[in-house]
């Protein structure tokens, strides 16, 4: 028997979820975060309550689920929180049904580590989610936080083809971060509004494989400024690991990014058209050169990606990016892919 506690037991609460259930029965919309009690986890939750297309939110941690249900539970929006106990059977009844699974569980960086460092603690963990999303929800979006998402992303794929289930239009590397630091880097250059600003960003997540097109946006920086610009959208993970000094990564602002990219798949799920979103997908649009995962715009539909966007037109200084950055994409997506076969 698996131990799931509600976080809203009180009769009227569920009485009130009930309600709140079958009005929305034709939308329903479970969203499950795993590694729920985490930096990236906790307030990803509350941002995730806090949204009206949810109609569950399923919380799975090796430590602190529950408890983070019954908090974020309590919140007055009409979903129900459910919060379920570290084991196999916990998990196995948190996945099932989900729409949308994402998974932020696993260790961040501290100062003077690069994200592949994290490869040897968060391979396994990604794998072992990933094993029991293939087995208990096949059919929903996987969305992947864990770093290196170069790799974990790749390594994902492996597990769902070697259960027979994957659906390349469901696995998304969420990249949502390096764009929302693209538009707000820019904005304080320009003094303009970032919620205006809406800057490319393709490639992968971490270093120089982020690869910011401000081409695109119509800005033409310079020099200094330009190169500067760059390094800190590639780089901008790196501020926030110094600025916590050992206190782990970017959590808030992640949170935030996650919550946005969970939000435009309901939308599209729910029947909005030309919801699109940057995110690393399985794409065509490297494979020639072997690189098989690549973040670009994507617009999203009712069964995850519906059209992957081409890079575009590009300067010559963004093609010298872009090089660099396929270079490395190539051996971060290869790292996982050969680990995930040899370690299934
Ligand atoms: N894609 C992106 O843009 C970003 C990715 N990250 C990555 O997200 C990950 C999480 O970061 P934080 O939340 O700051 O770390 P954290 O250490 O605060 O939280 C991780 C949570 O995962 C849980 N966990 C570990 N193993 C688990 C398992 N097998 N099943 C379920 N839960 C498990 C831990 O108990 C913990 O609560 C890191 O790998 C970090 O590098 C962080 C920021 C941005
Ligand atoms: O920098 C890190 O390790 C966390 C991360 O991916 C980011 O903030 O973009």
């Amino acid at each position: 028997m698996f131990a799931a506690r509600k976080a809203s037991q009180s009769i009227l609460g569920a009485a009130l979820n009930r309600r709140a259930f079958s009005a929305t029965a034709s939308n329903a919309s479970k969203v499950v975060v795993l590694g729920a009690a985490g930096g990236i986890g906790q307030p990803l939750s509350l941002l995730l309550k806090l949204n009206p297309r949810l109609t569950e939110l399923a919380l799975y941690d090796i430590k602190g689920g529950p408890g983070v249900a019954a908090d974020v539970g309590h919140i007055n929006t009409k979903s129900t929180v459910t919060g379920y106990e570290p084991t196999p059977e916990g998990l196995a009844a948190c996945l099932k049904g989900a729409e949308i699974v994402v998974i932020p569980a696993g260790v961040p960086r501290k100062p003077g580590m690069t994200r592949d460092d994290l490869f040897n603690t968060n391979a396994s963990i990604v794998r072992d989610l990933a094993k029991a999303a293939a087995q208990h929800s096949p059919d929903a979006n996987m969305l992947i936080i864990s770093n290196p998402v170069n790799s974990t992303v790749p390594i994902t794929a492996e597990v769902f083809k070697s259960k027979g289930v994957y659906n390349p239009k469901k696995l998304f590397g969420v990249t949502t971060l390096d764009v929302v630091r693209a538009s707000r880097f820019i904005s304080q250059l320009k003094g303009s509004d970032p919620a205006n600003e809406n800057i490319v960003v393709v490639g992968g997540h971490s270093g120089e494989t982020i690869v910011p097109l401000l081409s695109q946006s119509g800005y033409e920086l310079q020099g200094q400024e330009r190169d500067e610009y760059v390094k800190r959208v590639q780089f901008g993970g790196d501020e926030v690991v110094k600025a916590k000094d050992g206190a782990g990564s970017a959590t808030l602002s992640m949170a935030m990014a996650g919550a946005r990219f969970a939000e435009s798949l309901l939308k599209a799920a729910q029947g909005q058209k030309g919801v699109v979103e940057p995110t690393f997908v399985d794409s065509p649009l490297y494979k020639d050169q072997g690189v098989t995962y690549f973040a670009s715009n994507v617009t999203l539909g009712p069964n995850g990606v519906e059209e992957i966007h081409p890079v575009g037109k590009v300067t010559d200084h963004e093609q010298g990016l872009l090089d660099k950055c396929l270079k490395d994409l190539k051996g971060n997506i290869e790292k996982g892919e050969k680990w995930a076969k040899e370690n299934p």
